[in-house]
């Protein structure tokens, strides 16, 4: 009998232990949202948030999604379970599947989404970087969206345009469209919040997770342009 040599490839999140110890720790994301172990919010303070519109913004491909950078303009996030610390929105970027219905990176009772868009803010009251406020158990606070496929999305379409032309890792494109961030996310504010982590390298554990229980809307088509350039983009 011929011995035919079988090698494994293993890559992804298996293997970050080795390189990222942090992705060993013990408040590691994303999560499964058990809603029937979930307490009510109690008497937290609203959640508030304030974005600005009018300014230039660049999509990337960081090689495994895609992200809008914020330039530092300013913004705000605060209230809810944030405590008397202002956040300042600093990145967005969206996780999709290679399969329409997967994606997401959270599920819920076990059920993923098609996609989730990440808004990643950080601690501007106790750090003086993003970085520095990156390695911080309070430095960050991620609002996280649900996205299934219904109809199209107008403000995501901003940038769902935009991905023929950041095909590859490393690619970037500037826009001065005007865009609100607040209007990716659902209209009903309802949210889960845990302490987490970044959900990709270096897996710190420096996220205050606040999910939106309310799924927004994106078009099918949509989806099929995030897989079509993530593929294409030899993302996978
Ligand atoms: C300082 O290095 C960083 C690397 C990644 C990230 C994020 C925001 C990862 C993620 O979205 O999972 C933040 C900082
Ligand atoms: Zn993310």
């Amino acid at each position: 009998p011929y011995l035919v040599p079988v090698v494994i490839l293993i890559v992804g999140p298996a293997t970050w232990v080795e390189k990222f110890p942090e992705a060993r720790g013990t408040r590691q994301s994303p999560v499964d949202i058990v809603t029937s172990r979930a307490s009510s919010g109690g008497s937290a303070p609203p959640l508030v948030w304030r974005y600005s519109v009018n300014h230039p913004r660049s999509v990337v491909n960081p090689g495994y999604c895609w992200r809008v950078d914020e330039n530092g303009y300013d913004s705000e996030l605060r209230g809810g379970p944030l405590g008397s610390d202002v956040y300042k929105l600093q990145q967005w970027h969206c996780h999709w599947g290679s399969v329409n219905g997967e994606g997401s990176e959270h599920t819920v009772d076990g059920r993923a989404f098609s996609g989730e868009l990440h808004l990643v803010h950080w601690n501007t009251s106790k750090y003086n970087s993003f970085t520095e406020a990156a390695g911080q158990p309070d430095g960050l606070a991620v609002l996280g969206v649900l996205l299934m496929v219904g109809s199209k999305h107008d403000e995501l379409d901003k940038v769902v345009r935009l991905l023929p032309y950041i095909q590859h890792k490393g690619d970037k494109v500037t826009f001065s469209e005007p865009l609100n961030p607040a209007n990716l996310l659902p209209k009903r504010i309802a949210y889960w919040t845990y302490p987490g982590s970044l959900t990709t390298p270096p897996c710190t554990e420096s996220v205050t997770w606040i999910l939106f229980k309310e799924p927004v809307q994106v078009s099918a088509e949509q989806v099929r342009l995030n897989l079509c350039y993530y593929v294409n983009g030899k993302n996978v």
